[in-house]
């Protein structure tokens, strides 16, 4: 595994992010159909407009040197944190103190002129990063080689595809020597080359010891880059620590919100006769120093299953992939010979994985249901995951001890 900066930046680095109290309040209007306005036309003192609470009293101090990982769900206000963090909208209540040089990129297309080329919006983002049109000049070439986006540097950016946006948004964020780096989602659609090229440049950044807060809905992502992560609920601070407890946590609001949509009857409903599976569990038969797992041992994974009604022909499966997100292995009840009698209730069901030769790091679990004819009934996403000692003898997902010996002169 990708060897981590400490956990905490030391006590004394100096503060580059001191939020105190800070709310924001989006006034939002109420956009009603046509044919309700024409009903209600006259009416007097209708409210078209109501408030939202994008973010809610929130304190936040970050260290110079410290990679902090924003997550949540969808609208829980990550990226109106981001925006209030880089000063580019003003809380309502609260005050916001940065120091430094920042470099933030945001919604595709922030900072960028749609008539003007991808050339003169380099020196236009430039300009509004703080650089001066000699030190882009400067830069520029190592800017192009970066963003690798060909003569279409020459174009007018309205006829980039996001892609090419986030390239050259990004290639010139990160050449502007910011102390502070803000990253929204928008590598995500960077092509998987680009965000490989990303990840090393974040990566070289931590090294520089430059601070950088991120967005992201990749959890493994999260725990793999960040030192801190904070998770936040309809615009509160509800985790703020490890990256792994908060990835934690988020599941756990996940699956309430996913049972509370299901509950009431929206979402990605389950059929009737299956309610959920829960409460998975996996556990190494002798673990390791950490918890973690050995290799050549064995590995219990446990998980509930619920039935409202009988259901005939169910098959169980489980994934296991790599924290890159490489299939690593899979199985089902089906391949192992397995008929599944049909009940109603809840049972505990194990699968036993014997002698685990996973190489070092970090696993994560899927679990699904699948009916005879192959439908997927439930799926539960990274349900649990475990990991695997590492030995620091070689990478790779399969463990395999290696000897080297020079076999002749
Ligand atoms: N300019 C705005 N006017 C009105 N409401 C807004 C505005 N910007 C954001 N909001 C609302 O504030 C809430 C938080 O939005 P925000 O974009 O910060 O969420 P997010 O956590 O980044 O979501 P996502 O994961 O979907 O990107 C949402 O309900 C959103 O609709």
């Amino acid at each position: 595994m990708a060897k981590k900066p400490a956990p905490e930046a030391p006590p004394a680095a100096p503060e580059i992010v001191r939020m105190r109290g800070v709310s924001k309040r989006f006034i939002v209007r109420q956009d009603n159909s046509l044919k309700e306005r024409l009903v209600t036309l006259g009416r007097i003192g209708r409210k078209h407009r109501s408030d939202f609470w994008a973010l809610r009293d929130i304190d936040l101090t970050i260290h110079a040197g410290t990679t902090v990982g924003l997550i949540g769900h969808n609208g829980s206000g990550k990226s109106t944190l981001l925006k209030v963090l880089g000063g580019i909208i003003d809380p309502t209540s609260g005050s916001a103190e940065r120091r430094g040089r920042i470099a933030a990129l945001l919604e595709l297309g922030t900072g960028f002129h749609p008539d003007l080329t991808g050339r003169e919006n380099v020196f236009l983002n430039a300009a509004i990063l703080g650089l001066t049109r000699a030190e882009t000049e400067a830069r520029l070439d190592e800017i192009l080689a970066f963003a690798s986006i060909g003569d279409h540097i020459d174009t007018q950016v309205k006829f980039y595809s996001s892609g090419m946006f986030v390239r050259l948004a990004f290639a010139v964020a990160v050449h502007t020597d910011p102390d502070l780096l803000l990253v929204d989602e928008v590598l995500a659609v960077g092509d998987e080359a680009f965000q490989r090229k990303c990840m090393d440049k974040i990566r070289t950044f931590q090294q520089e010891g430059r601070t950088i807060v991120l967005v992201s809905h990749s959890l493994d992502q999260v725990v793999d880059l960040c030192d801190r992560t904070v998770l936040l609920n309809n615009g509160e601070v509800v985790f703020d620590g490890d990256p792994r407890d908060a990835v934690r946590e988020f599941r756990g609001i996940l699956e309430t919100r996913r049972k509370a949509e299901v509950q009431a009857g929206g979402g990605a409903a389950a059929p009737q006769y299956l309610q959920w599976v829960d409460s998975a569990l996996a556990t190494p038969s002798a673990p390791g120093p950490d918890g973690e797992l050995m290799a050549g041992t064995d590995l219990d994974i446990e998980f509930d299953l619920h039935c409202d009604a009988p259901k005939a022909g169910m098959i169980l499966a489980i994934g296991i992939d790599s924290s890159r997100g490489q299939v690593a292995y899979s199985t089902t009840t089906r391949l192992l010979g397995v008929d599944l009698e049909p009940f109603t209730g809840t049972r505990r069901v194990r699968f036993r994985l014997e002698d685990c030769q996973f190489g070092p790091g970090k696993y994560f679990v899927h679990i699904s249901v699948i009916d005879e004819i192959g439908v997927h009934l439930y799926d539960w996403p990274q349900a649990i995951s475990f990991d695997m000692h590492d030995y620091r003898t070689s990478f790779g997902t399969v463990h395999i001890e290696p000897r080297f010996e020079i076999v002749d002169g």
